[in-house]
């Protein structure tokens, strides 16, 4: 395995370990050499990602909330970006599907909520993920969900990162408009739905045998009831992935009026999160 940053120092902090590489670059385990506080360093590795990479962290340092991980700085280190976030322990909920397959109900819940929360928290500040799926999600041993990776998020500011016509994100979980770049909000209710399908049957319900068939599925929102696979799944969740599976965006249910369900709450409260976020912007 090549690992060329291992052992190095980067703004004190020691890479101690190899996690792992993705589109853009490496990420390890940091230590930092006086405060002994842990965290993951992305060093970027493609330099023609030198953009993406910076929205990435634009992104993900425009944003606090519990579920999200947290960015501690931006550096350049001998002319090359990195990225010192949060150190996220566990398992990504990927991992943790192909390891037991359909997840407990009551556990899918605390993921869901969790998850749902963090996506209406980036709705409310005008980022558009683009790219969710289990991958980028991590469950730590005390059940805590974070998203970890903004890469082609979408924030007011974001620069045109994508060619004309060039698909963004992963097919098995894009939605129907993504596919003729019509992608907004609502495109990341979509992704919750086919993770929720996922985490609650240990399969992806838009699966085709070739990117075509997957694609001519998920434009027909054809998939199998979640409780042919799992007889034991519930009324309610089998109606959640129905609200946030609709092929039409203007029929699918929003993360903030999700998030209002989870909780049992009423269409106030809803009302009174909208005006809460109008209160934030304001400020
Ligand atoms: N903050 C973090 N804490 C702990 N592990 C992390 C953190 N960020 C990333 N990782 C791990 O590092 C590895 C590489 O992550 P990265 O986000 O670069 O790639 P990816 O998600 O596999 O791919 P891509 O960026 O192309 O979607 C993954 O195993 C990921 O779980």
């Amino acid at each position: 395995m090549h690992e060329p940053f291992l052992h190095r120092n980067i703004r004190g902090y020691v890479l101690t370990q190899w996690l792992g590489a993705g589109g853009m670059g490496e990420v390890y385990q940091a230590q930092h050499q006086f405060t002994r506080q842990t965290a993951a360093v992305k060093v970027l590795n493609r330099i023609d990602q030198v953009e993406r990479f910076r929205n990435e962290a634009y992104v993900q340092s425009s944003v606090r909330h519990p579920n999200i991980a947290v960015l501690f700085e931006y550096a350049i280190e001998n002319g090359i970006p990195c990225i010192v976030m949060e150190y996220v322990e566990g398992l990504t909920l990927e991992r943790l599907i192909k390891r037991q397959g359909a997840l407990p109900e009551q556990f899918v819940w605390k993921v869901l909520e969790q998850m749902v929360d963090a996506v209406a928290h980036l709705h409310a500040n005008g980022i558009f993920h683009r790219d969710l799926k289990p991958a980028n999600i991590k469950v730590t041993k005390e059940s805590v969900v974070k998203l970890l990776d903004f890469g082609i998020a979408k924030a007011a500011y974001t620069p045109k990162l994508t060619q004309e016509g060039y698909i963004v994100g992963t097919s098995f979980y894009m939605a129907p408009e993504q596919f003729y770049s019509k992608g907004s909000v609502l495109s990341d209710c979509w992704a919750l739905g086919v993770i929720l399908y996922e985490m609650l049957t240990g399969q992806l319900p838009f699966d085709g045998r070739t990117e075509t068939e997957t694609r001519v599925r998920i434009e027909r929102g054809d998939y199998m009831a979640p409780n042919l696979i799992n007889p034991h799944i519930s009324k309610k969740s089998k109606r959640l992935i129905e609200k946030l599976l609709q092929v039409n965006p203007k029929k699918r249910i929003s993360a903030a009026a999700l998030l209002s369900e989870l909780r049992g709450e009423t269409a106030t409260n809803n009302l009174l999160h909208r005006l809460s976020v109008w209160v934030r912007n304001v400020f």
